[in-house]
């Protein structure tokens, strides 16, 4: 298929989804404000690096001149993926529900991580394979975890945008709930191998490219996955420039949950700090279906799973830390909230040279 013909196919399949919110561009003109008041700031021009490009992005995003993000909110989408039947993680499937469990009573990394900002932990069942509702969780189950993509599509249509509609749901109670920045997370064995396939098939790249440790799987067990994807690749034939076709057809319904949360903080104007792998392969096949997305998301970390830094380049992203982490959770975007709040505070606490009596610059 020509170039044009594949992305009007795109664009066919997207006017189909009335249902994802309507996201405009970022505010430019509050973007180059922020810009020039930088430079009257007590310090040298530009002195402060990247954490100036983030200043001038939380504004381009909010539209202030004086961007808050100290009421962040954290969400972690639950799942469960029928890949995990052919042996691509190091854990056994029920750990995603003793997971939640241990999210509910505040005892994992992310629950950590979010007490050190002080932020609430929401946490979303969309579709763990259990079979009771999973106490202390929101309830959003869609279905008991995908199909195996091995054998079958994942999901259909109609279950992906669910569970989209779950994350854009989870974001509308935390914007009413008074946050002002959001950390998106994933709890789902086996979401690696979702968000490899995924990948490879988005970018046209073989399997062994992307391919990681994921829980800690050896290199024997890495190429069982590579396997295991570059089959499933070949049965479902997923179209690469219909997004939406390449999530139901290999994608995780925490995948798809965390795509709509994405959407949804960017059509409030509220910054959404991505997490690693999994969470960049979700932001991806959203700003794919909505491109004015990829301007008011942060890049939090760049994990340690190989895929993670082709998903970035895709992105044009640059993440914010690199401290070696293949977690999830949302862990490596709790860990880089505090840059975003130190970025507000040079907007709104630093002196400027006049206020301080400082000379500028020598002509
Ligand atoms: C105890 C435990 C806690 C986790 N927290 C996040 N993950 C991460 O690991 C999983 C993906 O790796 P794979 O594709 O190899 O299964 C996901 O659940 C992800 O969130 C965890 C995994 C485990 C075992
Ligand atoms: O980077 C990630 O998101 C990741 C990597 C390995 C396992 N779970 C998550």
């Amino acid at each position: 298929m020509p170039p044009s013909a594949s992305s009007a196919a795109a664009s066919d399949s997207l006017a189909a989804y009335p249902w994802l919110p309507d996201i405009g561009p970022v505010d430019a003109a509050a973007a180059e404000r922020t810009r020039a008041y930088l430079d009257t700031l007590t310090k040298p021009p530009g002195s402060l690096g990247r954490l100036e490009a983030l200043a001038i992005q939380l504004s381009a995003i909010t539209g202030s001149a004086r961007p808050r993000v100290d009421s962040p909110a954290v969400v972690v989408f639950a799942a469960d993926h029928g890949v995990a039947a052919e042996g691509v993680s190091a854990f056994p499937q029920e750990v995603t529900a003793q997971m939640v469990a241990n999210f509910v009573q505040q005892g994992a990394a992310i629950n950590v991580f979010a007490r050190q900002l002080g932020a609430r932990v929401d946490v979303v069942d969309v579709g763990v394979a259990s079979p009771r509702p999973l106490p202390g969780a929101t309830d959003a189950r869609v279905r008991s975890g995908t199909a195996n993509m091995l054998h079958h599509d994942a999901m259909p249509l109609d279950d992906a945008r669910q569970a989209m509609q779950a994350g854009m749901a989870a974001v509308e109670r935390a914007v009413q709930a008074g946050a002002n920045g959001l950390i998106v997370g994933d709890m789902g064995i086996a979401n690696t191998t979702a968000s490899s396939a995924m990948l490879a098939a988005l970018l046209g790249v073989p399997a062994a490219q992307v391919v990681g440790a994921g829980t800690g799987i050896d290199s024997t067990q890495q190429a069982h996955k590579a396997a295991v994807i570059e089959r499933a690749l070949a049965n479902r034939q997923a179209n690469p420039d219909d997004p939406l076709e390449v999530l139901c057809k290999l994608g995780g319904l925490e995948i798809a949950a965390m795509a709509g949360a994405y959407l949804a903080a960017a059509a409030h104007r509220v910054p959404a700090v991505v997490d690693g792998f999994i969470a960049t392969v979700a932001a991806l096949t959203a700003c794919r279906m909505a491109p004015a997305l990829c301007d008011y998301l942060v890049f939090g970390h760049r994990s340690a799973e190989p895929g993670h830094v082709l998903a970035l380049e895709a992105l044009a992203a640059q993440p914010l830390l690199a401290l070696e982490m293949r977690l999830g959770e949302g862990s490596g975007a709790a860990l880089a909230y505090p840059l975003l709040q130190a970025a507000a505070a040079m907007l709104s606490d630093m002196a400027t040279f006049s206020q301080a009596r400082v000379s500028g610059k020598a002509p």
